[in-house]
């Protein structure tokens, strides 16, 4: 039977075009509504307990600390093995649920998402500090990743029935995708929503059960997403909700003998230390833990002389500063011929400085940094880079009851000026002049990322061979290089940037499932 067949293809979630009054004052009544909740105390989740902890994780506004976002509670290894008991004896019936119900609890979820998309996206303005667009676009890419993945399933499982294998004469053959057991899921806070979602939901409806444990900076988004979840009616110690210290319970959950996979999307270094940890086998260990670790990026965008220079400018803008430069496919790094380079440089400094920091509230282009740890990194990065180039605007902290931070370009950056080449996660951009095209893909290659890139060009065999030389794992051509979108984009990096997993590609379910080959003598 074709189990797709009532079932829509997938397309993406429309954004909300905030230009308009109506869509503008519907996010603003949202954000009311979020703000006359704030302040919670949240409890962990295992199983079909609700934990209060004495110790808490305050989440504060970033763009304003005196507003307490929620009280979360704290897991300890004592909760944390507790945990990990349920999600080992739920995965036991979980994963003979079909997959078709378990694809069902996705599409329901993504249904009561969509209804109550302005109250996530409110949500996330106060926690996360972004705008009203980049909120939005968050949420849509999870409600996308929900949807997909549903979807997804249900192809898995057909092709569980279909598998073509070399026939032999009077044996049936079938290669299945069979669950892997129970995987940590350790998203970052930078898609607070959107890659909690999607590495969260990938597991689960492939028949895994987690443990989750979400960014400490934005645990309140997450356990909306937790409490959604369970409206569905999703069976109880599916996802099981375990904020906790990185170095307490997520060492101790990365080295768990029961552990059968964990799924990371954060920093190299983070993403190193868990590949370590996942590398050892602790007493009672039966398996190899499998890693699927997506880390940073020092994403660039190269510019030729026969390229579009305004679309360049603004797409060299919008990736450097868009969430203020939080996302792993930031464009940190601007290379630019010669010829244009005068020209594009300029531009960029206009672009740039029509950038006002303000409150994310008041849905400002440029927002709050997510706290104080990256504020005086960030801030030290922009010392090193006025050694390192031209400060050409920006360069100081910006005004504001938060982690504000002016846009900050620097120009004339020499291709191995640490500021080219380390991840600073904040508004900061370095341009570097490059002789020619060949010169300048190859100061882009001259990286130990490989996440995204643009090439700008209107020079038809160069970008064929840009599309060739440029590595990295998402590249476009004539656009910014942030915004991949799920299904069209999928979405994962070479080299230091990761296992190269491709969220929101037609090979992630994969990765939460192991083939099991079965051979029956006729
Ligand atoms: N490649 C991608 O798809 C992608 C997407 C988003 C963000 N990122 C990267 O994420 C980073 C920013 O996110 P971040 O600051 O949350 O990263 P991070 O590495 O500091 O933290 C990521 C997650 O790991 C947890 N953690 C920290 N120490 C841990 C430990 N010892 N054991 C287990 N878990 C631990 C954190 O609590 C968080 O949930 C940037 O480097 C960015 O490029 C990558
Ligand atoms: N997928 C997002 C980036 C995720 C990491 O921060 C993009 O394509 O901009």
């Amino acid at each position: 039977m074709n189990k797709t067949a009532n079932i829509s293809p997938f397309v993406n979630e429309p954004f909300v075009n905030f230009g308009l009054e109506e869509n503008k004052q519907a996010m603003e009544k949202a954000i009311s509504k979020v703000k006359s909740e704030l302040g919670q105390n949240i409890p962990l989740h295992i199983g079909e307990r609700k934990v209060f902890t004495e110790d808490v994780i305050t989440s504060v506004n970033p763009g304003n600390l005196d507003e307490v976002i929620g009280y979360v509670s704290k897991a300890n290894q004592a909760l944390a093995e507790e945990a990990m008991h349920i999600a080992v004896n739920t995965f036991e019936t979980w994963k003979k649920v079909s997959a078709s119900e378990r694809a069902e609890y996705l599409f329901k979820a993504a249904a009561l998402m969509r209804e109550r998309k302005h109250e996530f996206s409110a949500l996330m303005i106060l926690e996360s500090g972004k705008n009203y667009a980049e909120a939005d676009a968050d949420t849509a890419e999870a409600i996308d990743f929900i949807e997909f993945y549903a979807r997804e399933m249900l192809r898995l499982e057909q092709i569980n029935e279909t598998q073509p294998l070399t026939k032999v004469q009077g044996e049936d053959n079938r290669l299945t995708y069979i669950p892997l057991g129970v995987g940590v899921v350790i998203p970052p806070w930078n898609f607070p929503l959107a890659i909690c979602v999607g590495m969260t939901t990938a597991a689960v409806v492939s028949g895994n059960t987690v443990l989750l444990k979400p960014a400490s900076t934005t645990p309140v988004i997450a356990h909306k997403f937790v409490a959604l979840m369970e409206e569905v009616g999703l069976p109880a110690g599916v996802i099981n909700f375990i904020p906790g210290s990185g170095a307490e319970v997520g060492d101790y959950l990365t080295s768990h003998p029961k552990t059968r996979f964990i799924s990371f999307t954060g920093s190299k270094e983070v993403g190193l230390h868990i590949s370590k940890l996942a590398a050892n086998t602790s007493e009672g260990q039966i398996w190899i833990k499998r890693l699927i670790a997506e880390m940073g990026g020092k994403d660039g965008i190269v510019v030729d002389e026969t390229a579009g220079l305004d679309a360049a400018a603004q797409a060299i803008v919008a990736s450097a500063f868009g969430f203020q430069g939080q996302k792993c496919s930031a464009g940190s790094r601007a290379i630019i011929v010669e010829a244009v380079y005068d020209e594009v440089v300029e531009k960029v400094k206009e672009l740039t400085e029509k950038l006002v920091v303000g409150s994310p509230e008041l849905n400002y282009p440029a927002g709050p940094v997510i706290d104080k740890g990256s504020y005086d990194k960030i801030l030290g990065y922009i010392e090193i880079g006025k050694a390192e180039g031209t400060l050409l605007t920006g360069g100081s902290p910006a005004v504001g009851n938060g982690y504000y931070i002016e846009p900050t370009v620097f120009a004339d950056v020499n291709p191995d000026a640490r500021i080219m080449k380390e991840e600073i996660f904040g508004p900061v951009l370095a341009i570097c002049k490059a002789a020619d095209y060949k010169e300048a893909i190859h100061i882009y290659n001259d990286t130990e990322f490989g996440l995204t890139g643009s090439y700008f060009s209107s020079d038809q065999k160069r970008i064929e061979e840009a599309l060739e030389t440029m590595h990295c794992g998402n590249l476009y051509i004539n656009r910014k290089c942030t915004g991949a979108l799920v299904g069209a984009h999928p979405f994962g990096g070479f080299n230091m940037s990761g296992t190269d997993s491709k969220a929101g590609g037609y090979d992630y379910l994969l990765l939460f499932t192991q083939a099991k080959l079965t051979s029956r003598k006729l």
